[in-house]
This record gives C-alpha cells, sequence and structure tokens, in this order.
C-alpha cells in the first residue's frame, strides 16, 4: 500500500512533538520565521531532542538569513523555504534535499510549462503547493486552494499539498490527487494550540484514504 506522508507543522515544544510523534506522523514541522507559532534556536534544540531518528524534523523558513538555516541544519532539521527564495539561495543554504513552497492562485496561471522552467534552478527542491494570501504573506494560510493545480504544476514529480489542510477535508484530497505528502499547521488547532485529538484524526484519515486508495 502506498503511503502518503504526513507532515504536522507549527510544533512549539517538546511535549506538542511527542504529541505528534505518538499520533504517527512522518514529519514535524517547526516554524523560524513569522507566524504565531514561531520558535527560536533554542527551542528549536530542544525539540529536535525529542525526535526519533526515523522521524523528519522540518524547519520552516521565510526569506532566512544563512545563520540561521546553518542552525538548523546541525540539529538534522531538513528546510522548507516558505517565502521568495532564488534558487541559488536554497542551492547554496541547504547543500541537499529541502522542500520549497509553491503559492497557487497567486498571480500567475497555473501551467505546467512555465512551472517547470521556473522550477528547473531549484535542483534539490522537493515541490509544496500552499494557498497564495491575499495579503502576500506566506503561510499559515488556512485555506484550500485547486489540489488539481499541484498535479497539473508537478507533474510525475512527488508534490506536497498544504494550506487549510483538516481532519475533514485531507481525505478528499489524497483521493483527488495522491500526494507524495501533505502538511497541515491550523487545522489540527484549537485556540492556537495543537489538539492531540485533531492531530491523530488527520493522521488517521490520510492513513483510511491510502487503505482505500490500495497500491
Ligand atoms: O503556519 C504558519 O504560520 C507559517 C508561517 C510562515 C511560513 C509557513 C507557515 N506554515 C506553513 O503554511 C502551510 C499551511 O498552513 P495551514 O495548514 O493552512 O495553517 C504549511 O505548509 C505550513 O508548513
Amino acid at each position: 500500500m502506498r503511503r502518503t506522508r504526513v507532515k504536522i507543522c507549527g510544533v512549539v515544544s517538546a511535549e506538542e512533538a511527542a504529541l505528534v510523534v505518538d499520533a504517527g506522523a512522518d514529519a514535524v514541522g517547526v516554524i523560524l520565521a513569522p507566524s504565531p507559532r514561531r520558535v527560536g534556536i533554542e527551542r528549536l534544540h530542544e525539540i529536535a531532542e525529542r525526535i526519533p531518528a526515523l522521524v523528519t524534523l522540518v524547519a520552516v523558513f521565510v526569506d532566512p538569513p544563512s545563520a540561521l538555516v546553518d542552525e538548523a541544519l546541525k540539529v538534522g532539521a531538513i528546510p522548507q523555504f516558505h517565502g521568495r527564495e532564488p534558487a541559488e539561495a536554497c542551492e547554496a543554504f541547504a547543500a541537499g534535499p529541502y522542500v520549497k513552497a509553491y503559492h497557487v492562485g497567486a498571480s500567475e496561471p497555473v501551467e505546467h510549462e512555465a512551472f517547470e522552467r521556473f522550477a528547473r534552478p531549484y535542483a534539490h527542491a522537493t515541490w509544496l503547493f500552499d494557498t497564495a494570501r491575499p495579503d502576500g504573506l506566506s503561510g499559515g494560510s488556512g485555506r484550500t486552494f485547486s489540489w488539481n493545480d499541484a498535479r497539473t504544476l508537478a507533474g510525475d514529480r512527488p508534490f506536497v499539498v498544504s494550506g487549510g489542510l483538516t481532519p475533514e477535508n485531507v481525505v478528499d484530497c489524497v483521493r483527488a490527487v495522491r500526494p507524495f505528502a501533505v502538511d497541515v499547521r491550523s487545522g489540527v488547532e484549537r485556540n492556537g494550540v495543537k489538539d492531540a485529538r485533531l492531530v491523530r484524526a488527520f493522521v488517521d484519515a490520510v492513513r483510511a484514504a491510502d487503505a482505500e486508495a490500495g497500491p
């Protein structure tokens, strides 16, 4: 059976990291960028210590200075660039695999060939498609986009869907476009705090959609 990876983003403490790992997430996201869930380097270290070796720690940035990325690389995090980072910067910062966000529904039409040209220099990127925010800021929109656009843009490449996913709608997303991974921040929080029941429901919903889809 094909397994859709699950990333739970916006973890702010070692306790939340443990909760997310216990729920069965494949990746734990920590935000080092403007966000209601932003953390500092010290907290990143505390969280990193609670992540077992085979769960991926992801550090989320928006147009970061290289020193900040270096700190995250030191604790074994995979960088997720969620701003307007040019390819040269991403390739130089990461020197290995990284996640790069592309905001769908900004101004450009959803067109595979144009995206290919744009994406090519980001040689080590796995693309994450997120919803463009009307205020032009990055991430945490809490709103979905047309998931078929992600499939159109990515073509045969593995891709991540994010933006407004919830335990209720993630099944439809997995069924519709079979992404490599799904990513959620606000949809598993209650009053701005990770909710154990919602996190578990999200992971279980993805596993159920995988089981239904078969090999
Ligand atoms: O979640 C944030 O606050 C955030 C801020 C800055 C950059 C990225 C951020 N999070 C990423 O946003 C998407 C979707 O979040 P949501 O589920 O719609 O709330 C996700 O990729 C997070 O990694």
